[in-house]
């Protein structure tokens, strides 16, 4: 029997081709069923303005989202890091599959290491979450930097350290491993020094809600990709966010990983932190739980986090925001 081609919905961008693919191929593994890139070209695709002044990744998404919903595509892959923390009526996040490395990298001129940088080494990197907490580690650690917001695609930002701009910038591993640049980084930051996105590294594959036996039975097939500890793990970290009421662009960093204790007890850490960008303060705080069993627990998990970080004076910390 052949069955129609399942349509996935993708920008064209070299990293949305990429991870599209990816999944493709997963789905089309586990459903027995061809898939099919269906480009969604965005207005942040075509206009050169800042991303900013449209409404940042958001518009990407949001885009991503209308071709769902309007039936063109049946299913999307997102990085799950640049998804608003609200779901939309209408949609599932069927499948977060198991999550890349999370951390972010460096990649610098003649091979350096971040600690190895010269005194005033420029350092670029758009996030403010990226610059509070590698400026924090500068003060800390006697490190003489200057980060240098800068923004542009994988290619554009290392072509800053290729053409001698800057001395280094900073990226997602996760996002040089799936487009084949891994070769590229000279240095992976600890997650002690720089905490991730939360999110970073994982990705979303989301449908229409179950309205049809369709849509029901095409949830089912991509549930099979999930892997349910990733899934708990960034419910935890987009609860704290959306907690911290911060926007895809503040300064929020976190991560929730499994702490092996005893035989067989596992629990689930989880931390957080919030600074502001020149490094000056920071808001740093962990919280340990058993590894949440639902939904519901995973999301108490980042608000309990959220709660103590508000309590040590994070809401002050968010005004900033990047673009
Ligand atoms: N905001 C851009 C973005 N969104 C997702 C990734 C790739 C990493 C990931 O999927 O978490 C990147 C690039 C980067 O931050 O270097």
């Amino acid at each position: 029997m052949t069955e129609k081609a399942l349509r996935l919905g993708t920008r064209r961008s070299k990293l949305a081709m990429a991870q599209s693919g990816q999944v493709a191929d997963a789905v089309s593994q586990v459903t027995g069923r061809p898939v099919e890139l269906v480009e969604i070209t965005t207005y942040g695709d075509v206009s050169r303005e800042h991303l900013a002044q449209i409404g940042g990744t958001g518009v990407f998404v949001a885009a991503l989202r209308e071709a769902l919903l309007r039936g063109e595509v049946d299913f999307a892959v997102h990085s799950l890091k640049d998804l608003p923390t609200a779901q939309p009526e209408g949609l599932v996040l069927a499948a977060v599959p198991e999550r890349e490395d999370p951390r972010d990298v460096i990649v610098a001129r003649d091979a350096l290491k971040f600690t190895d940088l010269p005194r005033g080494a420029r350092i670029g990197t758009g996030a403010p979450r990226r610059m509070a907490q590698l400026n924090a580690y500068a003060r800390a650690h006697g490190l003489d930097i200057e980060t240098v917001p800068i923004r542009g695609n994988v290619d554009t930002r290392i072509g800053y350290v290729r053409k001698g701009e800057l001395d280094a910038v900073v990226l997602a591993a996760a996002g040089l491993n799936r487009i084949g640049r891994s070769d590229e980084v000279t240095d992976f930051l600890s997650v002690d020094t720089v905490l991730p996105a939360p999110g970073q590294g994982a990705l979303a594959i989301e449908c229409r809600a179950g309205h049809t036996a369709q849509d029901s039975a095409l949830i089912a097939v991509l549930g099979e990709l999930d892997d349910p500890f990733t899934r708990a793990a960034v419910t935890a970290e987009r609860s704290l966010l959306a907690a911290l009421e911060a926007g895809c662009s503040a300064p929020v960093g976190a991560l929730a990983d499994i702490l092996a204790g005893g035989q067989t007890v596992k629990e689930m850490r989880l931390r957080g932190v919030v600074g502001t960008t020149d490094g000056s303060t920071l808001v740093q705080l962990s919280t340990t739980g058993p590894v949440p069993a639902t939904h519901e627990a995973a999301l108490a998990l980042g608000r309990e986090l959220a709660t103590e970080m508000l309590a040590q004076g994070a809401a002050g910390l968010m005004g900033e925001r990047a673009h």
